[in-house]
């Protein structure tokens, strides 16, 4: 199965991106979405950041007050490596269960949506990264429009993470959100028929009826991967 790692910087447009594909039943696996589900009230991740940052950090009901935490965390690098030490490894496991599950079910490919895909650094174990682009300026302008937040607070998150110029030397696929939503959808459209293409079909069928072949595509897909994160690396 192709695992391909879709990133981005923060509101470049990862969420647009995966819903266009979501349509074309490209199957996600969200980070986001599990990074909500791990810290949910009852888990033993929001107890570990109450411990961590404080009962201050909870709203009346028991939940996370995330705009509190992302106002600490995204002033205070410190704060926030503490945050995703907790955080990060109950994402990953959930993330790994979700691909086993896809893999067993019978899809060709499954893409896992991942903010941090570059700073993790999972792009090492995908097959193939697609980085959704914009410049920082239009970046800044959706992130305030999107959240109505104030230029200074989207500084803060914006500078919490690798710049998105430097991201797109890791791509293999770069999805260029610079233009208009239609523009979007067609480089959308085009990135299916890669993947499509990409993931195969014969060759897929086979080593998904035969594992011990499948296992073998994995290891040389992974062992390809590291040899060209090596060569990237030397270059950043
Ligand atoms: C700090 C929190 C509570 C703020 O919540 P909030 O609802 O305001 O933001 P949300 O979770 O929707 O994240 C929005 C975007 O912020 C960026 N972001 C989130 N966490 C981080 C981080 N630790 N470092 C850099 N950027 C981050 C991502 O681009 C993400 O898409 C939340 O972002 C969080 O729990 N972060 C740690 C978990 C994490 O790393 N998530 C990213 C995917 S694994
Ligand atoms: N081509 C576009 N033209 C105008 N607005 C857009 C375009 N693409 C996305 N947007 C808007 O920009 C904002 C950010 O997009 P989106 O939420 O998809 O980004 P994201 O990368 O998933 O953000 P985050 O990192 O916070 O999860 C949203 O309000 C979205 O509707």
């Amino acid at each position: 199965m192709l695992v391909v790692g879709l990133t981005g910087g923060i509101a470049t447009g990862k969420s647009t991106v995966s819903g266009l594909l979501k349509a074309h039943n490209v199957p996600i696996i969200d980070a986001d979405v599990i990074a909500r589900e791990v810290v949910a009230p009852g888990t033993s991740g929001l107890s570990k950041i109450a411990k961590t940052f404080g009962s201050d950090v909870l709203l009346p009901d028991g939940s996370l007050d995330r705009k509190k935490l992302g106002s600490i965390v995204f002033n205070d690098a410190e704060k926030r490596r503490q945050l995703t030490e907790i955080v990060h490894p109950a994402v990953r496991k959930a993330m790994l269960l979700q691909v086993l599950w896809h893999w067993m079910t019978g899809h060709k490919y499954a893409i896992l949506d991942v903010p941090l895909l570059i700073e993790g650094p999972l792009w090492k174990w995908v097959g193939l990264v697609v980085v959704v682009y914009c410049s920082e300026e239009i970046q800044l302008q959706r992130l305030i429009s999107r959240d109505s937040s104030t230029p200074a607070e989207a500084s803060s998150r914006l500078r919490s993470q690798i710049p998105i110029a430097d991201k797109v030397a890791y791509a293999d696929v770069v999805v260029d959100n610079s233009g208009t939503r239609s523009e979007l959808e067609s480089q959308v459209d085009s990135l299916v028929k890669r993947l499509e293409k990409e993931a195969g079909s014969w060759g897929w069928i086979v080593s998904w009826l035969v594992p011990p072949v499948g296992l073998a595509s994995a290891v040389w897909t992974l062992v390809w991967r590291r040899l060209k994160s090596t060569v990237k690396e030397k270059k950043a």
